[in-house]
């Protein structure tokens, strides 16, 4: 029986969605019976955004030469793919933004032979990538360089690598392409192969795929985790906090933002992932950030020096970004997500643990930026309000730029404070779908700690 998912909507496990739909629809006042406000937002969370968003690396390029290079690799591989030009426009506000126009879902006619690549290698073919070699699931016997092929995502991660018949499991169509390998090559265990192993002529969603090129000079990144760096509005000479920095996205951002110069500390609990940080850096030549694998929950010793790397003594920053670890439920696109709702819980209490550490190591006078990528509102307005009533020292500040919406209802919220809070909400209902509102589920909170 064919089951591949006609619908893209995103699955969760059953409890985990009557407790995200309750919350969702009491925060926003809408009444459970009859409104399909949640399940859009299922849809919406299903599918990827409409805008690609490259952020330039200003620090050492010029805007319209990096347009130029761009302009010229897009249309390389647009070519390839015999694909028309894509928009490409700086955004109106944030002018290290470029904003690409994609299309989709375009209409495909499948073929016979059938490529089953991993969910994370489907949801980024949706976002215009190539199949890697590595995302290769299943593929079928005799198949050579030059096949074409259709490629389905695996919904339940449920196909062995090397499956040679065809996957009876869940699977999403992502689209077309043309194989890059021999099959008994892309298994080879010898002398296992890398790079492209399915280049997508006919993708689901037409999207720019950079494939390596660029890389010095544009750093792909969703719309709000570029507004949030700037909502912290580092300067130069400052010294800021990274708490969770890696894989170093909104890290460089911020180096960018002050020039280069003064001091920026990147944290991650992860050693490898710190590795990340540094990849990134050098290849935009950022030579300011300080990296240090460490728990940022550990992070406040008294006796610690300053200048030194973590533990550092309390009132050490004069901003501190806290993008840590939440459910990611804001995700796009994402099929399948099997989170417990214990799990889904977990997040808060660890969130609090991070958000104390980042109070005491601020300055007074000092500017906090919280965000997550979920649209879990316990981990967002709850988190405020929790905060300002632990912190007296902390009151909300009006964040620019201000793209989003405001934050959602909440109790211990005032609709003056939800002013000051920024919520992308993928959900929301609007008559015409733009770079600002088309994106992944974020949110911001700036507060101040008075002195
Ligand atoms: C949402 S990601 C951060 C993304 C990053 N800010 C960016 O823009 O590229 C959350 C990060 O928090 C890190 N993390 C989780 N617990 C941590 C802790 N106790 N201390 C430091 N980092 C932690 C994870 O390793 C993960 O890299």
């Amino acid at each position: 029986m064919e089951k591949e998912n006609i619908q893209p909507h995103l699955l969760l496990n059953e409890n985990v969605e009557s407790y995200l739909r309750d919350n969702y629809l009491s925060s926003n006042r809408i009444s459970a019976e009859g409104d399909d406000r949640f399940e859009h937002l299922l849809l919406r969370l299903g599918c990827p955004p409409l805008f690609t968003t490259l952020r330039i690396n200003t620090l050492s390029h010029d805007t319209s030469t990096v347009i130029a290079s761009l302009r010229k690799e897009i249309e390389k591989s647009y070519r390839l793919r015999g694909l028309d030009m894509p928009d490409i426009s700086l955004h109106p506000v944030l002018h290290e933004t470029i904003v690409i126009k994609n299309h989709g879902p375009v209409c495909r006619e499948k073929v016979k032979k059938e490529v089953i690549v991993d969910l994370p290698c489907g949801m980024a073919v949706l976002r215009g990538a190539d199949v890697f070699v590595q995302g290769i699931l299943g593929c079928p016997s005799g198949t050579r360089a030059g096949d074409k092929v259709s490629v389905y995502a695996d919904v339940d991660g449920k196909c062995l690598r090397g499956l040679i018949k065809a996957y009876d499991g869940q699977k999403l169509f992502v689209g077309n392409g043309i194989v890059q390998f021999a099959r008994e090559e892309i298994y080879c265990n010898e002398q296992p192969l890398s790079g492209i192993g399915v280049l997508m002529t006919e993708s689901l969603y037409e999207a720019p795929s950079l494939n390596g090129t660029c890389v010095d000079m544009v750093f792909p990144q969703n719309l709000p985790s570029i507004i949030c760096s700037h909502v912290l509005n580092p300067q130069a000479g400052e010294t800021i906090l990274d708490m969770c920095a890696a894989p170093g996205g909104k890290t460089t951002h911020l180096a960018v933002l002050m020039k280069n110069e003064g001091r920026l500390v990147a944290v991650d609990k992860t050693v490898q992932k710190i590795e990340k940080i540094q990849a990134h850096a050098k290849e935009w030549g950022i030579n300011m950030i300080e990296t240090y694998p460490y728990d940022s929950t550990q992070m406040v010793d008294n006796k610690a020096d300053s200048f030194g790397g973590p533990p550092f003594p309390i009132e050490t920053f004069d901003r501190i970004l806290l993008d840590g670890p939440c459910s990611a439920l804001g995700q796009r696109p994402s099929k399948r997500n099997k989170m417990s709702l214990n799990s889904l819980k977990s997040y808060s209490a660890y969130q609090r643990k991070l958000l104390k550490a980042a109070v005491q190591l601020l300055k007074p006078g000092g500017t906090l930026v919280y965000s997550t990528c979920t649209i879990n509102q316990e981990e967002n307005e709850k988190q405020v309000v929790w905060a300002l009533k632990t912190f007296s020292e902390l009151s909300l500040e009006p964040q620019v730029p201000h793209l989003g919406q405001i934050g959602q209802v909440c109790e211990g919220l005032t609709d003056d404070q939800r002013q000051n809070l920024q919520f992308y909400d993928p959900g929301i209902i609007s008559l015409q779908l733009s770079v600002d509102n088309d994106t992944i589920g974020f949110f911001i909170a700036k507060f101040k700690k008075n002195e």
